[in-house]
């Protein structure tokens, strides 16, 4: 039934090209939780840009509000977003890579599916993460990816392994997390009480480093850094600024969420310091480039709901965030708890 489904499709894609003078073969048809991937080989002397002209054309035949056509080598990728999208479920996720590796790696959270169908995974001490950046407009999933990776981190390490410090303007991202052991501070609200709290923040890291201490690891969450950062002012800006660029050192990791990736709210010296980025739906091409740090990624036309990028060391992989309904999230954070406290 799928497979007669798919042809279907790729039968469509082809009259399609066929009637816009740019004939060519449709081959694959690959499932991922979200979307269907087809190659087109194109015939001869049809041109690249001519093939990427069609996507409006191509989405309105197919019935869906948009695609992708992206070059990848020789290949030409056609991407069409899934008429019955499937959630990535968190649970389900974290029992298979926990069940497949023979030891769950340190300081290691999940983020979800990438489009190859495997896990995808990431490391806050390797060199080329210490600090991530997750931007998208409002809708991308930044919170709930943001609450993944915390749920991850949490059902693996004991709190004398990780320490968290969660900042949540909004007082609505992280408060499920608040009761866990190793929650070290939950500042809801009030900027002036984010900033004391990243001020003691940076005399612990000062001291940290000068004792050559680095665990409990020390995970700083925000959602919002954008916002933090427009009320705080250059005091807060300052004090993140110095965290993103010594607190690997002393053990200590930022985990950020923002809607707004730009310099120019930021700071360059703050942006520049989040060597690890996860980009959902932005709104623009531009806002796709500041938030990957890099052009051309196209994270302007994904498809939000927690459909990311992960852009680390130069390496652009494209995900589907794992998700944790709230009330699920709430029920394994309790018996988490009960586990730690018995
Ligand atoms: N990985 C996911 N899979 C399925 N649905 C998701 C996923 N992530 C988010 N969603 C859906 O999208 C909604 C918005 O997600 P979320 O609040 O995380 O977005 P956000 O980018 O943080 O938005 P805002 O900036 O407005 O807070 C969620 O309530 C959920 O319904």
């Amino acid at each position: 039934m799928k497979r007669r489904w798919l042809e279907a499709q790729a039968d469509l894609v082809e009259q399609v090209l066929w009637q816009h003078r740019s004939p060519g073969r449709v081959t694959g048809g690959r499932l991922t939780p979200t979307a269907i991937f087809f190659q087109i080989v194109p015939a001869p002397g049809v041109r690249w840009s001519r093939l990427k002209g069609l996507a409006e054309e191509l989405a309105l035949a197919l019935g869906v509000p948009s695609v992708r056509i992206q070059r990848e080598g020789p290949v030409v990728q056609l991407e069409i977003p899934r008429p019955d999208p499937q959630t990535v479920r968190f649970l389900p996720l974290m029992e298979q890579v926990r069940r497949t590796l023979p030891r769950y790696p340190l300081y290691t959270a999940l983020l979800g599916l990438a489009t190859d169908g495997a896990p995808l995974l990431i490391r806050l001490t390797s060199p080329q993460v210490a600090h991530i950046l997750i931007a998208g407009t409002t809708g991308s999933g930044k919170t709930s990816l943001a609450r993944t990776m915390l749920a991850s981190l949490v059902l693996t390490h004991r709190p004398a392994q990780l320490a968290l410090v969660l900042l949540d303007p909004k007082g609505t991202a992280f408060a499920a997390f608040r009761e866990l052991p190793h929650v070290q501070a939950f500042v809801p609200g009030d900027p002036s009480e984010a900033a004391a709290c990243l001020e003691e923040a940076v005399r612990w890291m000062e001291r940290r480093a000068q004792e050559g201490i680095s665990t409990p690891r020390v995970l700083i969450v925000i959602d919002e850094l954008g916002d933090l950062v427009q009320q705080g002012g250059r005091e807060v800006s300052g004090l993140l600024a110095r965290l993103a660029q010594r607190g690997r050192e002393a053990g200590i990791h930022l985990l950020a969420c923002t809607q707004k990736p730009s310099a120019a709210l930021l700071g360059g010296q703050l942006t520049a310091n989040f060597p690890a980025r996860l980009v959902g739906r932005v709104v623009s091409a531009e806002d796709a480039r500041v938030a990957a740090g890099i052009g051309g990624t196209g994270a302007e036309r994904l498809q939000g709901k927690g459909d990311f990028l992960a852009v680390v060391g130069g390496t652009v992989t494209r995900f589907q965030a794992a998700y944790l309904a709230p009330e699920e999230l709430r029920a394994m954070l309790r018996q988490r708890t009960a586990n730690e406290r018995g």
